[in-house]
């Protein structure tokens, strides 16, 4: 890869690779675009298959992150972490204290939290090197674990996306496929089951499904039979890029609304679902609500303000039907506007001269 094409193309910022031979760590931070705000995003911890795939992954969800809190109205701009290994195996302290002090040297232009294969145990052990990190334990005055107020904006994102493909918002009797029963996914069958959703679910890990059939009376299915499957609503709540060539003419449902980021493999299977008919609600806008829940650490924690302004989510997923409908636009696409222009306004009020302890005349005597 032509790390600095790639960067070009898309406009990232800055992209630092972070070693500790002692630790074993190997991370990529990529911070995409900071107009907003410093770049705040999760740490994901994943066994890549190449170094590349690694990078890409790492500048792709930076930028999704950029998406995110730009449209969520978060004073933040955009960057992601990645970790190559093994979360399973390859963790120990000396690695997340290592990763900590990199965040550090970035003194403060870069927040993390928990992502795929991180927990609030490996936050509390970044937060000895640095207090640039969020989703740390509730005794640090802090939120903990982001997952279950992600699944709770999620929720609300595919009430939203029911009512515009069903008529009404209640998931009453729909069948909800779920794809990658984790942390989110689960708290996710909470409010299905409550609601009386019939729910599919599969996952990798046997356990994670096991345990999510039995609690919610779901009905277990092999992972890739999820593309197959019967339902109304695909909850893409895995890893990334499951919107592809191979599975996009497999999914039955009307609605897709899930926690995954990324969740189109390239822009042309958000144009094929809007062809289709197929109402998507875009990922970066119905996922938002783990990043509105730590980025309210920012100003001192409090939950139930968080748990309204996550409602915000169903808003703004109507929000961006009724732009696609206007414009006739994808989904993907709308979202895309919304948060590209809330970015370039702040970036065209920035241009104005600012005597601020950054330039160079505050220094004049
Ligand atoms: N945790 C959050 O607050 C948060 C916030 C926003 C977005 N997300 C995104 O939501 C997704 C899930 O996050 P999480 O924190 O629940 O992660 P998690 O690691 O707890 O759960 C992911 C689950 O997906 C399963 N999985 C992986 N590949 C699969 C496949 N091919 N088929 C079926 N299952 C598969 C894993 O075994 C795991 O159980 C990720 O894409 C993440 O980036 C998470
Ligand atoms: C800041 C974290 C809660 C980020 C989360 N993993 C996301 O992708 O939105």
């Amino acid at each position: 890869m032509a790390i600095f094409v790639e960067m070009e193309k898309y406009d990232y910022e800055q992209v630092l690779f972070c070693q500790d031979k002692n630790s074993g760590l190997k991370a990529i931070i990529a911070l995409h675009d900071t107009t907003l705000g410093p770049a705040l995003g999760g740490t994901r911890m994943w066994t890549y298959a190449t170094e590349e795939a690694a990078v890409e992954d790492a500048l792709r969800l930076a930028k999704g992150m950029t998406y995110k809190n730009a449209a969520a109205g978060l004073d933040l701009g955009g960057g992601k972490t990645v970790i190559i290994g093994d979360p399973r195996k390859d963790k120990n302290p000396e690695l997340f204290r290592a990763f900590g002090r990199y965040i550090q040297s970035l003194n403060g232009r870069y927040i993390t939290a928990e992502d795929v294969g991180t927990t609030v145990e490996d936050m509390d052990l970044i937060h000895l090197e640095t207090d640039y990190v969020t989703g740390i334990s509730p005794e640090f005055g802090s939120s903990g674990n982001p997952s279950p107020v992600t699944a709770y904006g999620v929720y609300m994102g595919m009430k939203a996306a029911a009512k515009e493909a069903f008529g009404s918002d209640s998931l009453e009797g729909k069948t909800v496929a779920v794809q990658g029963v984790g942390n989110v996914a689960y708290s996710l069958c909470e409010h299905l089951y409550k609601e009386g959703a019939k729910i599919i679910v599969t996952d990798i890990n046997e356990q994670a499904v096991k345990r999510a059939a039995e609690a919610f009376k779901a009905t277990a299915i092999d992972p890739d039979d999820i593309y197959d499957v019967d339902c109304d609503i695909y909850a893409p709540c895995a890893l990334g890029a499951t919107i592809n060539d191979e599975t996009i003419h497999r999914i039955k449902a009307k609605v897709i609304a899930g926690s995954a980021n990324n969740q189109l493999k390239l822009p042309k299977h958000g144009d094929m679902l809007h062809e289709k008919g197929i109402v998507y609600a875009p990922d970066y806008i119905i996922n938002a609500g783990g990043v509105i829940n730590v980025a309210d650490e920012l100003n001192g924690y409090n939950r139930n303000r968080v748990m309204k302004k996550v409602e915000i989510i169903y808003h703004n997923i109507n929000r961006i039907f009724e732009i696609s409908k206007k414009s006739d636009i994808p989904t993907y696409v709308a979202a895309d506007r919304m948060a590209e222009e809330r970015i370039a306004s702040v970036r065209a009020s920035r241009n104005q001269f600012l005597t601020n302890g950054h330039h160079a005349l505050s220094r004049r005597k």
